[in-house]
């Protein structure tokens, strides 16, 4: 039987009161999962469940022993007024810039505040693909993507190996087809 790096049994969770749910799922080593449904069904409240913002009111939600997670959430990050370059943000996610695509090993020395929305949500994806994790959290990770950098992403989605696995959000239904192995439909 597939390791189970997540299950969800009827998970009822969110902020004030719960907003999703109940939910059953589960994401197995070596899988790639979709969530999708209409905007505001509560896709993004599950992965935030698992950083701690929001919470589980009812079920539960449970990780293999040390799961280790990456999140790219959908609001991208802000780096404030300092201005760090890629590399240097890179370095503080513990992100291998090895294992960056070339075209973002090519701005490596550009500020962060200085990149295109583009460059912006490449850098965050594969901060989290680059990570040591065993379990991918990709909140629309194609937003602002050209075709090329989509092209990039399934392909670096369908090469995780047999012990990683990937929970990802998306509204592109072709997108999310072409990588998932199976689809969470969250009403
Ligand atoms: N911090 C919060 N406090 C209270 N309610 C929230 C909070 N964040 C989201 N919500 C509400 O929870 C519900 C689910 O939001 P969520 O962001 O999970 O939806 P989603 O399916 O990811 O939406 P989209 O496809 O538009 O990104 C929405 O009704 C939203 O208004």
């Amino acid at each position: 039987m597939t390791t189970r790096l997540l299950t969800a049994e009827g998970l009822r969770a969110g902020y004030e009161g719960p907003v999703i749910g109940p939910l059953d799922f589960f994401v197995g080593a070596g899988e790639v999962v979709g969530l999708s449904g209409p905007n505001g069904c509560g896709k993004s409240t599950i992965m935030r469940v698992l950083t701690g913002e929001a919470t589980v009111f009812s079920g539960r939600i449970t990780r293999s022993d040390g799961l280790r997670l990456a999140y790219q959430p959908q609001t991208g990050f802000d780096t404030g007024e300092t201005p760090l370059r890629v590399r240097e943000v890179l370095r503080l996610m513990d992100v291998d810039a090895a294992t960056l695509p070339e075209r973002l090993r090519a701005l490596l020395d550009v500020r962060v505040d200085r990149l295109s929305g583009g460059q912006r949500q490449l850098l965050m994806v594969w901060a989290a693909v680059g990570h040591p994790a065993d379990l991918l959290l990709l909140d629309e990770p194609t937003n602002n993507l050209d075709p090329d950098g989509e092209a990039l992403l399934a392909e670096t989605l369908g090469t995780l190996g047999s012990q990683r696995g990937a929970l990802v959000i998306s509204h592109e239904q072709d997108f999310l087809r072409q990588v998932a192995h199976r689809l969470v439909e969250v009403a």
